[in-house]
């Protein structure tokens, strides 16, 4: 039975499975490429993450690109069920997973709203954690240091919706390119693409993929892995023709436990988020953040 008309405005993530397994919306005015590329992305499977044969691929995914796609992540065909009501979305908004357990909601509706997005993010909390523990096995970090660089209470969701912009032009971005300050961030890209991601100073476009998350590597895990693992630079373009909707999962270390590497300062989560804010009110915008805390500035 198709859906009634007001799934139409809530994100696809929240929306029966529908357009991602029958194909495209008709009514969807966009016009794809003719001949997408090939999607650029090393395609890591969750569930070989804990062969020892395995790691190194995803290695050396985090040392190439420092993102990569996931596959056979267990939500594959069955995004969360929002219960029906006509909602209106914000251009975004970040929920902290921690407190919303404390969010008391008389409105019942609402009240499913928080449980859906309280599980999907225990969800997203446990790939991020499975895959962790797949890196710090390959970087040796000890049981200590990996309690205190990935803190599961620290995770958040972010739903950013980006307005169709008929003026945008090929300079026109959506959000401008960056790196996470994140350990890990998980993408969920349901419908339209517009994502790239830049590798040796070229940027690729990358497409979104059905059942498919895209993770990515934030600045906390290029510090964590003494720079062997590198953040990837992303951005995402306007477009002209229709609204594009992401969601996504980020995970951060302990704010007040010290990240130890030969190549940097000692620093806490708490004193790099210090120094965004201040680079933010000098020069407004995020220019990495890292840079700050490096022991030998590249010359
Ligand atoms: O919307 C996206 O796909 C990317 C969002 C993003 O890069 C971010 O929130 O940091
Ligand atoms: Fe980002």
């Amino acid at each position: 039975m198709s859906p009634p008309n007001y799934y139409d405005s809530y994100p696809p993530l929240f929306r029966p499975n529908t357009t991602a397994l029958n194909g495209p919306d008709p009514n969807n005015l966009h016009t794809p490429d003719p001949e997408p590329n090939p999607d650029p992305l090393p395609v890591i499977d969750l569930e070989c993450l804990s062969r020892d044969d395995e790691r190194p691929k995803l290695a050396q995914a985090c040392q190439d690109w420092g993102i990569f796609r996931l596959v056979n992540h267990g939500r594959e065909r069955k995004g969360p069920h929002m219960p029906p009501t006509n909602v209106k979305w914000f251009e975004g908004f970040n929920v902290l997973m921690n407190k919303l357990s404390d969010l008391h909601v008389e409105d019942p509706l609402l009240d499913s709203f928080r449980l859906l997005l309280d599980e999907y993010g225990r969800h997203q909390t446990r790939l991020a954690t499975t895959i962790f523990e797949a890196m710090a096995k390959e970087l040796s970090l000890s049981q200590e240091q990996s309690e205190c660089y990935l803190c599961p209470s620290s995770g958040l969701m972010r739903v950013y919706r980006y307005l169709r912009w008929p003026e945008a032009d090929q300079g026109s971005w959506g959000i401008d390119a960056h790196t996470d300050s994140s350990v890990l961030s998980i993408l969920n890209h349901p419908e339209v693409g517009g994502f790239q991601v830049q590798k040796d100073d070229e940027w690729f476009d990358v497409e979104p993929v059905p059942n498919t998350l895209v993770v990515i590597l934030g600045d906390m895990m290029q510090a964590i892995s003494s720079d062997e693992y590198k953040s990837a630079k992303h951005r995402v373009k306007a477009n002209k023709h229709v609204e594009r909707i992401s969601i996504g999962y980020f995970v951060f270390p302990d704010k007040d436990g010290v990240i130890r590497s030969p190549k940097y300062k000692p620093f806490t989560y708490a004193d790099f988020r210090a120094q965004i804010q201040q680079d933010l009110k000098t020069i407004g915008y995020k220019v990495g953040g890292l840079h700050h805390f490096k022991l030998h500035k590249p010359t």
